[in-house]
Order: C-alpha cells, then sequence, then structure tokens
C-alpha cells in the first residue's frame, strides 16, 4: 500500500514520522510534494521517503492520499488532481478544517472516497486524538484500514459528519486554548514573584498530574473541584472568582466562534 502527502508540513511530517516509527509504514512506501520540487525533495531527504515532482504523479502511485495543505491551497490541489481522482478507488484522506465532504466531493466527483479526519497537534508524540467522518461508500475494509492508520497516531472517534465541527473545537483546536490557559497561570505565578520557566514547569505537572488523576481515577470535573475546594479555604474563592470573570461562558463562545468559522468556511 502506497501513500501519498500533498503538503508535508507539521501534520503530514508528524504524521509520516509516526507510521514509520510504529512500523505501521516503511519508507518505501510514502511520497511526498510540497508546494515546490525542491522543497519537497529535501524534505524526503530528511525523513528518508520518495517525493514527487508534482501532485498528479504523486496520486497516480498512490492508494491513499493525504491532503496536508492549509485550507486556502486546497482548492487549487482538488482541482490539479480530480481527474486522476475520478472513476479510481483511491481513498482521499483531508484533515483540513473547513471542508465538509460535499464540498471535496464537488471537486473531486460523487464517486469519489473522502474520509475527513481531524487530528490534533499531539500527533507529534503519537498522542493525538483524531476524529474521522467517512464518505458513504467504504467498504467496512477500507474504513478498519484508514482507522488502523490514525490509530497508530493516538486515539480514534468515528463521527457523524455533523458533530464534526464540535469536534475540531474540543480536539483539534484544544491543544492552543489548553496552552493559553497554562501561559495564564504561569503569567499569574510570575505577577506574584516566581520565575517564568519555574512557574511554567511546575503548571506543566499540576496540569499533567490533574489529567492522570481524573482518567486513574474516572472523576468527572466536578467530583475533583469539590475535592480540591476545602469548605471556606482557598480553591473555593479562585473557583467563585473565575466563575464570577465569566470562564465558562468564555469557553462556550470560543468553541462557538470555532464551529461557527469551521462552517463558514464549508459554505464558502
Ligand atoms: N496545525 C494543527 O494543529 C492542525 C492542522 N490541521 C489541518 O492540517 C492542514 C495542514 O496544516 P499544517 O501542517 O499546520 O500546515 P503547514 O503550513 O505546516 O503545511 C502545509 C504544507 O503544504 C505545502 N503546500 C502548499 N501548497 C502546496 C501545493 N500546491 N502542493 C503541495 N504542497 C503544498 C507547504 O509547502 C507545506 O509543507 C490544514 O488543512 C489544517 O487545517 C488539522 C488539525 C490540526
Ligand atoms: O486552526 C485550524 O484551522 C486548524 C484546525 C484545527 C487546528 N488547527
Amino acid at each position: 500500500m502506497q501513500i501519498g502527502f500533498i503538503g508535508a508540513g507539521n501534520m503530514s511530517t508528524a504524521i509520516i514520522k509516526g507510521l514509520i516509527d510504529s512500523r505501521f509504514t516503511s519508507p518505501e512506501q510514502v511520497t511526498l510534494t510540497k508546494s515546490t520540487a525542491e522543497r519537497s525533495k529535501a524534505q524526503a531527504d530528511q525523513l528518508g521517503v520518495a517525493f514527487s515532482s508534482n501532485n498528479t504523479e504523486l496520486v497516480q502511485q498512490a492508494d491513499i492520499i493525504i491532503l496536508g495543505v492549509k485550507p486556502q491551497k486546497l482548492p487549487d490541489v482538488l482541482n490539479e488532481i480530480a481527474s486522476e481522482i475520478k472513476d479510481s478507488k483511491k481513498i482521499v484522506v483531508s484533515i483540513a478544517a473547513g471542508f465538509n465532504i460535499t464540498k471535496i466531493q464537488s471537486f473531486l466527483g460523487d464517486e469519489a472516497k473522502i474520509v475527513r479526519v481531524m487530528p490534533n497537534m499531539n500527533i507529534a508524540i503519537r498522542r493525538s486524538v483524531s476524529g474521522l467522518s467517512f464518505s458513504d461508500n467504504f467498504s467496512v475494509e477500507e474504513k478498519q484500514l484508514v482507522s488502523e492508520l490514525f490509530e497508530q497516531l493516538g486515539v480514534t472517534y468515528e463521527l457523524a459528519e455533523k458533530d464534526f465541527v464540535t469536534f475540531t473545537a474540543i480536539a483539534g483546536c484544544s491543544p492552543a486554548f489548553t496552552a493559553m490557559y497554562i501561559d495564564g497561570l504561569t503569567r499569574a505565578a510570575v505577577k506574584n514573584g516566581l520565575p517564568y520557566e519555574l512557574a511554567q514547569a511546575i503548571t506543566l505537572e499540576a496540569v499533567s498530574g490533574t489529567l492522570e488523576l481524573m482518567k486513574d481515577k474516572t472523576l468527572s470535573s466536578w467530583d475533583l473541584i469539590n475535592q480540591v475546594s476545602s469548605p471556606g479555604g482557598t480553591t473555593i474563592e479562585g473557583v467563585a472568582s473565575l466563575e464570577n470573570d465569566g470562564f465558562i461562558p468564555s469557553l462556550f463562545h470560543a468553541v462557538d466562534a470555532t464551529i461557527k468559522k469551521d462552517q463558514e468556511m464549508s459554505k464558502e
């Protein structure tokens, strides 16, 4: 099975490394392209894989094509490869936000086999949580193949396409939101006199320990909030302050804004 990556930036590079590290794929099974042949060669040499001099040639050689370009570049790429995809059995994986299956099929034809996958940046350490939505023309075996591929890179969830945008917000985008939370705590500690590096190291340990505890003991958020908040103590003062300042409504707004943008992009 040959896998072709159109666009080999942050995400595709992490996927390629993860697939090779997990031995799901050998380097000989991977071909990539970037925006120029020169860049493609340099990246392919660095990863020990092959490159194609253009996207059409890459599609001709691949069984699975992973589209890893930014959404703004996707229309050009889809137009470029459309004739190679039409009437083929090739599987097209799109990791782009804002391109639903209908929109991708409007370029590649209604019969094209499209799977939308939304990984997140944690794929760089094979800890992605990836959402998968398939067009309705996939066989069970084809679905299994794509699922297994992304299971090498973390956890997968198959989703109805209507839920994909919500998944994107809380999984694809959320590493950025989590980093903002960590930055906020870190700089609040700096304001109170701790050096930045020390404050960030402490915050990261506290956050990652909390995640492990919640998963290990299957605690809901409110179970944990109640356990930490001693009656008349310090934590409840902070919890009340966060509630008063609209911490939860801010997150609702952020998720809604993310979903709205994704839906707008799919309509463009
Ligand atoms: N960065 C993230 O956390 C996530 C990104 N995504 C999606 O992944 C996709 C890629 O994002 P990144 O890897 O962050 O972008 P990136 O900018 O790092 O990589 C894009 C790559 O596309 C290449 N490229 C541009 N035009 C091309 C063309 N015509 N033919 C072939 N290659 C071309 C560029 O050379 C570059 O290597 C986007 O669609 C994004 O929505 C999805 C989930 C998470
Ligand atoms: O910001 C974006 O559009 C992409 C999709 C999810 C994470 N990054």
